[in-house]
């Protein structure tokens, strides 16, 4: 009896391990399944030792900055290395000569996004242009790039964005130190709503709050390097609801945006172009025929130009302020050229922008500098590539520098130091905050346009003054898109000229 006891004891234990040896070879074989399906093989990348399975996602998990973590293993493996994530083999790549090459001089196959990934399959379902390739991402491309090259649109532009800034500056009291994140984000979103319908929101609307909490929500759940699925798409079975909630916000932003295009269908006034809506209104019947041009599709490319813009934007404002912070001196000098241009006019147009020279060039020293958006989105290859000695193959995920350029010291004297006046000879060689080649940033044009006005308007009215000018930290947060300066909280005096 007691001999039979501990028999069975010793079998369960024993049915037990043989158990859990069996269910780990099934995991270990599906993954493995799974992790060739996407592998890349026959490269001589350097990179740290990826782990079965893993890879080097604890590492990457691990680390608060994912910039800082690449820099670090740029010094360690070169100018080209790469990572394991999951399933995912993405190559990493600075230097100058090596971004120019893939993405000027092999533009053509560097041009593709892999939107075999799960957030492009599943939650954005190769709908719109972040995620397209070919002949859908030609059209709308085309369609975005060209609306904002109307007299119109940039007319509207001017007018609305005069607006926008008298709306953000209201939310400042001179007397109460505040921290402009959230007005920048409010701000944000605005330039991509007149963008893409021609008007700015209130603030107050529920149909901006509706909007700023889909786009908040796709943003932080639909991002690549933030879900697991994306280096282990088995996850996908187990996250389903999840997923289904980010589709779901989507879905909503698209009912909005369609009721924006019933209404400008109604009113009718697309005869004069200035916004995206009004474009796509008027381009011709057959034209919109094409699947490339579908309403779905138009939808999504305004959803992904909100996604695009979202961090992007609003971490170039603040880090903009931050320096006129930082550099009380450069701010003054910005404030003195703009009261000497526009004397006596109320606001300050786009058409000043050739006579405020030292405004301009300080804009384009922060961006040069302190670098908001520092990986450019994930890239892939259509063919087997040579850089820098190593061989690429192709479907590898690509990530590239954008910073790297822009401090190399055989562009740029004393890369380092913040210097306005450096842009007095403009340099195009080394600049690239938009990205560089075929799928640089399409919505650049308005970004600079609207940068200036936005800051150009401010300092025409206020002085920006630190809450406490010893804890501007050069430091910088990592949001898993741009680089923020750390917190801080500053004033927004009324000045008298
Ligand atoms: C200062 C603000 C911004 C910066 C620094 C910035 C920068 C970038 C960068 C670096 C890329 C990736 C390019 C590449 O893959 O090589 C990109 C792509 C993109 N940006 Fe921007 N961006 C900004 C604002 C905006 C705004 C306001 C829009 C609104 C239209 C926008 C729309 C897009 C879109 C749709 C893409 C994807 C383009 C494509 O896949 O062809 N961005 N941006």
């Amino acid at each position: 009896m007691y001999n039979n006891t501990k028999y069975t004891t010793f079998e369960r234990i024993m049915e037990i391990i043989i158990s859990v040896v069996l269910v780990t070879t099934v995991v270990l074989l599906v993954t493995f399944f799974l992790n060739n399906r996407f592998m890349v093989s026959g490269n001589n990348l350097p990179g740290p030792i990826a782990w079965p399975l893993f890879g080097n996602i604890l590492m990457v998990s691990k680390t608060k900055n994912f910039y800082q973590l690449t820099k670090f293993l740029r010094e360690k493996y070169g100018n080209v290395y790469r990572l394991k994530l999951g399933q995912l083999t993405v190559v990493c790549i600075s230097g100058h000569k090596n971004i120019s090459q893939i993405l000027v001089e092999d533009g053509e196959n560097s041009s593709q996004r892999p939107n075999w990934m799960f957030c492009s399959r599943k939650i954005f379902r190769e709908k719109g242009i972040v995620w397209a390739n070919g002949h859908q991402w030609k059209k709308l491309n085309k369609l975005i790039i060209q609306s904002q090259q109307t007299t119109t649109f940039q007319q509207n532009m001017q007018q609305q964005l005069t607006q926008e800034v008298n709306e953000l500056c209201k939310c400042f009291s001179p007397g109460n130190a505040t921290d402009p994140l959230e007005y920048f984000y409010n701000s944000t979103l605005n330039v991509v709503s007149i963008m893409a319908f021609g008007k700015r929101l209130q603030y107050n609307d529920q149909e901006f709050k509706t909007l700023r909490s889909s786009i908040t929500y796709v943003f932080k759940h639909g991002q690549s390097l933030g879900r697991m699925e994306t280096f282990f798409s088995w996850l996908a079975l187990f996250s389903k609801s999840q997923v289904n909630e980010v589709v779901g916000e989507i879905d909503k932003l698209h009912e909005f945006i369609k009721q924006k295009l019933r209404n400008h269908t109604i009113e009718n006034n697309h005869k004069l172009p200035h916004d995206v809506l009004t474009s796509y209104l008027n381009l011709s019947e057959s034209e919109r025929k094409d699947s490339a041009l579908s309403e779905t599709n138009l939808f999504q490319a305004i959803v992904d130009m909100y996604i695009a813009a979202y961090d992007t934007y609003t971490a170039t404002m603040m880090i903009i302020v931050y320096y006129l912070l930082k550099y009380p001196d450069v701010q003054k000098k910005c404030r003195e050229e703009i009261h000497k241009v526009c004397k006596g006019k109320k606001t300050v147009t786009f058409d000043d922008k050739d006579k405020l020279r030292y405004v301009e060039s300080t804009i384009k020293e922060v961006l040069r500098i302190a670098k908001p958006v520092v990986l450019a989105i994930y890239r892939t290859i259509k063919r087997n590539i040579t850089v820098d000695g190593y061989n690429i193959p192709a479907k590898s995920i690509i990530l590239y520098d954008l910073n790297d350029p822009q401090v190399d010291s055989t562009l740029w004297d004393n890369p380092n130091v913040f210097d306005p006046d450096r842009w007095t000879n403009p340099q195009t060689n080394g600049y690239l905050p938009f990205g560089l080649g075929p799928r640089r940033c399409v919505g650049a044009p308005t970004v600079n346009m609207s940068l200036f006005l936005m800051i150009t308007n401010i300092l025409h009215t206020f002085e920006l003054v630190p809450e406490d000018k010893n804890n501007l930290p050069m430091e910088r947060e990592w949001s898993g898109i741009a680089l923020f300066p750390k917190p801080f909280k500053m004033f927004m005096k009324p000045v008298e000229y």
